[in-house]
């Protein structure tokens, strides 16, 4: 394939440049991690804010500003000096310098399939970000035809799930797939397949239906707070209103504040009005996406709590036989990288056209090298699993 041809090769044009850093959280165990140890790159032209392991960004305490104005990095596809094939700005040299410790997963191919040969896959998929592109819109976010086509092929062979910040249905109103499970307001509103040893393991799960009338487990464990949850959206609504740009997104369990579309000038303001509401609530905690405060509960759940239970929910928990790959843009989903890396049941794939640090093994550059995983991998997984 020429795209896995040319991370090679852009890969060995960066060889020389030698650096050392250690990788955020826990190294991964599992035995096809393609570095196994715990070093991470640092180069003159490299260098990463570190973060607390697997902790959350809470905003105000990492300052307001700077978190807004860092979040959501984005550099355009590499662009090569054409006969030379040497990167040619600095921000391609850092990216590439990024890759050698977090390899494209199309380029690792071999590494990848040998790791699941004789292994039961599991899928774990964001939305926004990874099968959609980040757009000025939210309402507008929409995946595209050739990628439905693509998670619903893989999705006919192995157990995909979509866990998405959004609210579950409008997650899967985007999706449009009925064969998936849907977990959405970050993993805190799941909809997976029956199964009663999970419901006895998880007071708050319970029995419905879905949308086609099918028996599923339900598991909302911040039910508690929706009526919190409401009032909060509604001041935030009005808090805002007047900030040109500013929007919010009903998430269910969840609020977004966006403010993307808001001029840079005017981020504080946005920041302090948000946190003049939340002092007042201490049980809700505000988390930082891509141009996003994320208002939501303070409760012991996040999207590597969510691949979990969807695993135990799958029967899939106590295999040792299970690779799990989840493929994630965000903040939100270090949790479930980290989860898969900690427990050796698979590993995180970190899709980002900039160099950050991660939980993940691998990475993919945007959403459409998504599709380019799902269609070169499938056949092969298919024989080899
Ligand atoms: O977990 P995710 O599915 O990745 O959800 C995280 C947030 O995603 C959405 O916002 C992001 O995508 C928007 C559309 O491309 C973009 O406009 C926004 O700036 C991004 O932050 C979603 O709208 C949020 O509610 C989610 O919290």
């Amino acid at each position: 394939m020429e795209l896995k041809a040319n991370h090679t090769s852009l890969l060995a044009e960066t060889a020389t440049l030698t650096r050392t850093r250690s990788r955020l959280g826990t190294p991964s165990t599992l035995s096809c991690s393609p570095t196994g140890g715990s070093t991470f790159l640092h180069g003159p032209s490299l260098t990463i804010p570190r973060k607390k392991n697997g902790v959350l960004d809470d905003v105000r305490s990492n300052g307001w500003l700077d978190a807004m104005r860092s979040s959501s990095p984005t550099h355009k596809k590499i662009s090569m000096d054409v006969g030379h094939g040497v990167a040619s700005s600095e921000a391609d040299a850092a990216y590439l310098t990024w890759l050698l410790e977090f390899p494209s997963a199309l380029s690792s191919f071999e590494q990848i399939t040998n790791c699941a040969k004789g292994k039961k896959i599991a899928l774990f998929l964001d939305y926004d970000g990874t099968l959609s592109p980040i757009v000025d819109n939210p309402d507008r976010a929409y995946m595209s035809d050739k990628m439905r086509a693509a998670v619903k092929s893989v999705a006919e062979y192995f157990p995909t799930a979509i866990i998405s910040g959004r609210s579950r249905e409008k997650v899967h109103e985007f999706v449009g797939l009925t064969e998936l499970h849907y977990a959405g307001s970050h993993g805190m509103d799941i909809i997976g397949p029956l199964r009663e040893s999970v419901s006895d393991n998880h007071p708050n799960c319970i029995r419905s239906t879905d949308k086609k009338g099918k028996e599923v487990n339900l598991f909302q464990p911040a039910a508690d707070f929706l009526p919190m949850i409401d009032e909060v959206r509604m001041l935030l609504v009005e808090c805002i209103r007047d900030i040109k740009g500013a929007k919010i997104e009903n998430n269910k369990f969840c609020v977004s504040v966006h403010y993307r579309n808001v001029d840079e000038e005017n981020w504080d303001l946005v920041a302090q009005r948000v946190y003049d509401i939340m002092k007042d609530y201490p049980h809700l905690r505000l988390t930082h996406g891509r141009k996003v405060l994320e208002v939501r509960p303070v409760i012991d759940w996040d999207k590597g709590k969510a691949v979990t239970f969807l695993l135990e929910s799958l029967g899939l928990n106590d295999d040792d036989d299970v690779l799990a790959i989840y493929i994630g843009d965000d903040r939100t989903d270090e949790d479930a990288f980290k989860v898969l890396s900690e427990v050796n049941k698979g590993f995180g794939i970190l899709v980002s056209s900039a160099p950050k640090e991660s939980n993940a093994v691998y990475s993919l550059c945007d959403p459409s090298e998504v599709i380019l995983v799902f269609i070169s991998y499938l056949r092969e997984l298919m024989k080899i699993s």
